[in-house]
């Protein structure tokens, strides 16, 4: 069976336990949202549900073969990765980077195909006019997509295989456009098949894209089911620390949180109008 999972798997960094005994998967054709307080080991699972860390104890299988039984070249042709900050210094042409996504696809041999798809998924980002400008002249929204770009040639649009993408906040530094764009894309890619593990910050989106939410704080799962059992005014309080009311969105039908205040602190302070 096809599916990226987790079973019973802990992490240790630094001499600490920062994700301690999780369950979770995902199918291709499934979409994921991993949401959670800031330091409650989002970014840890999804780096070893990706093979980048390795587990301490509990396994992470990938269609049936445990992660460290892949061989790094077959990974990179399974699964694609969106680091929260993926470093990249050289004024590559911004083509070139999104080219790297299909390396293990190509072995280094770009061919025309290759290239469209680049293109493509530029577009599908929405900064096809910027494939020739050096990567480094880029503000930070472009580069994350970029990136975004890369990963989605990566799993590419073409093809039919079970192949997952996870994203580590994808949306941290786009505007309320593109943000949405990209998690409709995400979608998109999820209907051709593509299971999808998405850490989000915005529990908004996370309700209006995702099958599935799970919600870690302090390295546990501490839920995980379809939005309206995650995303419930007890479970923000408590692990968030905010005051919420959740409505039903009449237009969109999907979940919406509304923070009404927050309980991390007593401060109080007035606007300013500008
Ligand atoms: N190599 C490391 N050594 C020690 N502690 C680490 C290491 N990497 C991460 N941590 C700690 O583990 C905790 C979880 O980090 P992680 O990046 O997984 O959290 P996160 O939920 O993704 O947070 P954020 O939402 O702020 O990105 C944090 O307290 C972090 O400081």
């Amino acid at each position: 069976m096809s599916e990226l999972r987790a079973t019973n798997l802990s992490v240790r960094l630094g001499g600490e336990t920062i994700v301690e005994e999780i369950n979770l998967g995902v199918r291709p054709g499934e979409f994921l949202a991993v949401v959670g307080p800031s330091g409650a080991g989002k970014s840890t699972l999804l780096g070893a549900l990706s093979g980048e860390l390795k587990g301490e104890s509990g396994a992470v299988m990938l269609d049936e073969r445990e992660m460290k039984r892949w061989r790094l070249d077959l990974l990179a042709r399974k699964r694609a990765l969106l680091p929260q900050s993926p470093a990249l210094t050289f004024p590559f042409p911004v083509i070139d980077v999104v080219l790297m996504g299909r390396q293990p696809l190509n072995g280094g041999r770009v061919s025309r195909v290759d290239e469209v798809i680049a293109r493509d998924c530029l577009r599908l980002v929405g900064i096809e006019h910027l494939a020739e400008r050096a990567y480094t002249t880029l503000s930070g929204g472009e580069r994350q997509r970029v990136h975004f770009a890369r990963v989605l040639a990566q799993v590419g649009p073409e093809r039919d295989d079970a192949r997952y993408l996870l994203l580590d906040e994808p949306t941290s530094q786009l505007d309320v456009a593109h943000a949405f764009s990209a998690l409709r894309v995400a979608r998109e890619f999820c209907e051709l098949g593509v299971g999808v593990i998405c850490v989000l910050h915005d529990l908004n989106l996370a309700a209006r894209f995702a099958d599935t939410i799970a919600l870690m704080a302090q390295g546990r799962l501490q839920a995980i089911g379809a939005p309206q059992h995650v995303l419930t005014t007890d479970l923000l309080a408590t692990h968030f620390g905010v005051d919420a009311d959740i409505v039903d969105h009449p237009l969109t039908g999907a979940l919406q949180v509304v923070v009404l205040g927050d309980r991390l602190s007593q401060t109080t302070t007035e606007a300013t109008p500008c």
